[in-house]
């Protein structure tokens, strides 16, 4: 890997996101915060792909959009390293705030200024660095809105171009990048397919050259076939631009083709983050084992020893004392019920957070290919 592979964009520590939440009981009612995501630290190196998996409902949208600001993080920071300063997303308040999420894109710090006392001028002067790819192709787009218009738009919210004819230049170059034809610009999206109208978002969310991407189960709707080509679009896209992807997804499958890294979390917590390699061919989490085992492997007599998920995931309202995984793990002892296990680094770049991760092996022969083996590309 090169210098750039191992540069520092984004350092996410101890990131915290509760939601109130009244819950009706007979004569009152009771007011409770649930965990979203409870103290999860993580980077994202420049042009390279981190994909977030775990069950509906373990956190990782809420992951996605408190990195962007989209909802607001309770606890932790969120650190961008962007330009030669550090930004943390975290001191964005008031007016800025408000600023940022109209653009839904990141802005900088220049010299010292304070992110909250910069002003909605000097925000807009900042180039936007962060978007958001949704996974309804269909909701996401204004239907009342041409393509142009709709690729156009993160260009003028933000001020980033003001000329009419530098706008329609790079919405044509970004549509093209994006296979989409000259033709298209003109037309509104309920023309169009799935995959198309996925490239049309795909567009809009990369045409001010943003830093950081999230990838919300973003080729989940689609069709298998359309699906590699989303996937192979954004690895085109990530090759040209260097841009990095936080990809959400349930697809384990799709998750190894596109990602460099990948974690896992589950009821608010990351319970394993490594190279993809490291996590599909050597898990150390009895909750990984568990999410691959589901996954055809292209060898099926392949020796190791499949695990089935039980039961539900736990309402975050209620959270299994110790190892949250404790109620589901069939290696389970009593120190997982008792004690949180610590998060540690067990072998090089492979984090885990379980007390048994140095006694139980679920390593299976590699076999599928992932883009584990890929660096990320250095960008000039
Ligand atoms: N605005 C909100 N108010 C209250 N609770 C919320 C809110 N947003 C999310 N939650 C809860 O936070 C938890 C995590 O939700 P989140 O959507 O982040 O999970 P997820 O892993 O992305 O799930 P999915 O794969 O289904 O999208 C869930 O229990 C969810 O019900």
């Amino acid at each position: 890997m090169s210098d750039v592979a191992n540069d520092l964009l984004i350092e996410v520590k101890n990131l915290e996101v509760r939601f109130p939440i009244r819950l009706k009981k007979l004569f009152r009612t009771e007011l409770q915060e649930l965990r979203a995501v409870d103290g999860v630290s993580f980077d994202i190196r420049r042009g390279e792909t981190v994909g977030l998996v775990g069950e509906s409902g373990s956190g990782k949208t809420t992951v996605g959009r408190a990195i962007l600001r989209a909802i607001d993080p309770t606890a932790g920071e969120v650190t961008f390293h962007c330009c030669d300063r550090d930004v943390d997303l975290a001191e964005l308040e008031g007016e800025s705030l408000r600023e940022f999420r109209k653009n839904m894109n990141m802005v900088f710090s220049e010299g010292s200024h304070s992110l909250a006392t910069m002003t909605s001028d000097m925000l807009r002067a900042f180039r936007p660095r962060m978007n958001l790819v949704f996974q309804d192709p269909y909701s996401s787009l204004n239907p009342r809105m041409t393509v142009r218009d709709i690729i156009a738009e993160p260009l003028i919210a933000s001020g980033m171009m003001k000329s009419r004819a530098k706008i329609d230049e790079r919405v044509r170059e970004i549509a093209a990048r994006c296979k989409l034809n000259l033709e298209h610009l003109r037309r509104f999206p309920h023309a169009f397919s799935g995959g198309q109208r996925q490239r049309i978002c795909i567009a809009r969310a990369l045409v001010t050259r943003p830093d950081f991407v999230v990838c919300d189960e973003s080729v989940s709707a689609l069709d298998v076939s359309i699906q590699a080509e989303i996937v192979n679009l954004l690895k085109d896209l990530q090759d040209e631009m260097g841009v990095a992807f936080l990809f959400i997804a349930h697809d384990l499958s799709v998750v190894a083709q596109m990602s460099h890294r990948v974690a896992v979390m589950y009821v608010g917590k990351f319970v394993e983050y490594a190279p993809t390699a490291s996590l599909f061919f050597h898990p150390r989490h009895p909750y990984t084992h568990a999410l691959l085992s589901a996954v055809p492997h292209a060898d099926p007599d392949a020796a190791f020893d499949p695990i089935r998920l039980v039961g539900e995931i736990p309402n975050p309202l209620d959270v299994p004392s110790g190892c949250r995984f404790h109620t589901r793990c069939p290696f389970a002892v009593e120190a997982c019920r008792r004690e949180t296990p610590e998060w540690r680094e067990i072998a090089a770049d492979h984090f885990v957070s379980c007390h048994r991760a140095d006694e139980l092996d679920f390593s299976r022969p590699a076999g599928t290919a992932s883009r584990a083996e890929t660096p990320v590309k250095a960008q000039g």
